[in-house]
């Protein structure tokens, strides 16, 4: 399980707290308005943040001390952190090793995750030569390869039209099930909550609200949520 042992985050004059527990292999979307915290949580996670009091933990083990690299998580942004020079499968071999120097089993596992995502004839165009949805397979396919136990995605696909981000959102749904992974999901989109996230933390007024069932939480949301959903 993914623990949250009294923290609390400060940037400026803003400050975010959070104590609360997400079972491992459950879907968290993390839903509230502009500049509420969201990011800071996710940043936090990932060790880009440190908190100014408690503690991360990991099934069971603290993280907070563990610089980014170390921890178990990997991270989804929506600029999707692809380098423009670099192929398709490099991209995403770079999930593996930043010099790219892999052995055979790692090209293959490249082969595989970039397959499993749907790009398997794209291996060698190079992003610029990619739709939007395409390039965010890339990243899903790089963070799929990471194999890493919390999957962090911070609006990766804001960008994308309706029909796509259902798809993406789909995708991630499927991967998270098929490796186990916890997911805490960003987002200021209820639909999007409702589509995969099994639970829903509202992020409002300096805190992160322990996740609720998000089904029930949104049929009958508290005074903060209904003020944000309008
Ligand atoms: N480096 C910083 N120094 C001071 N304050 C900061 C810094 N970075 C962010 N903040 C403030 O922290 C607060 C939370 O920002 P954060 O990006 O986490 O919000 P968010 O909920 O992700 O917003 P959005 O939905 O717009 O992406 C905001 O009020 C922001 O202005």
């Amino acid at each position: 399980m993914l623990r949250f042992d009294k923290v609390t985050i400060r940037q400026g004059d803003f400050s975010l707290s959070a104590d609360f527990t997400v079972p491992a292999g459950r879907i968290v979307a993390l839903l509230g308005p502009s500049g509420a915290g969201k990011s800071t949580l996710i940043d936090t996670v990932a060790g880009f943040l440190a908190p100014d009091s408690g503690r991360i933990l990991w099934q069971g083990t603290d993280i907070t001390p563990l610089p980014p690299a170390a921890r178990p998580v990997s991270v989804l942004f929506q600029d999707n952190n692809l380098f423009p020079h670099l192929s398709v499968a490099q991209n995403v071999g770079l999930g593996l090793r930043p010099d790219l120097r892999l052995s055979a089993d790692q090209h293959a596992a490249v082969s595989a995750a970039l397959h499993r995502v749907g790009l398997q004839d794209l291996e060698r165009r190079k992003p610029a030569a990619l739709s939007g949805g395409q390039r965010s397979r890339v990243a899903l396919a790089r963070m799929l390869l990471r194999a890493r136990p919390v999957m962090l995605l911070d609006e990766p696909f804001a960008a994308l039209g309706p029909a796509l981000k259902a798809d993406m959102l789909r995708l991630v749904a499927e991967l998270a099930d098929e490796t186990g992974a916890t997911v805490l999901m960003v987002t200021h989109d209820p639909g999007d909550a409702r589509a995969i996230a099994q639970d829903t933390a509202l992020v409002d007024g300096g805190r992160v609200a322990p996740p609720r069932d998000t089904g029930t939480l949104l049929a009958d949301p508290p005074p903060a949520l209904r003020a944000y959903l309008g």
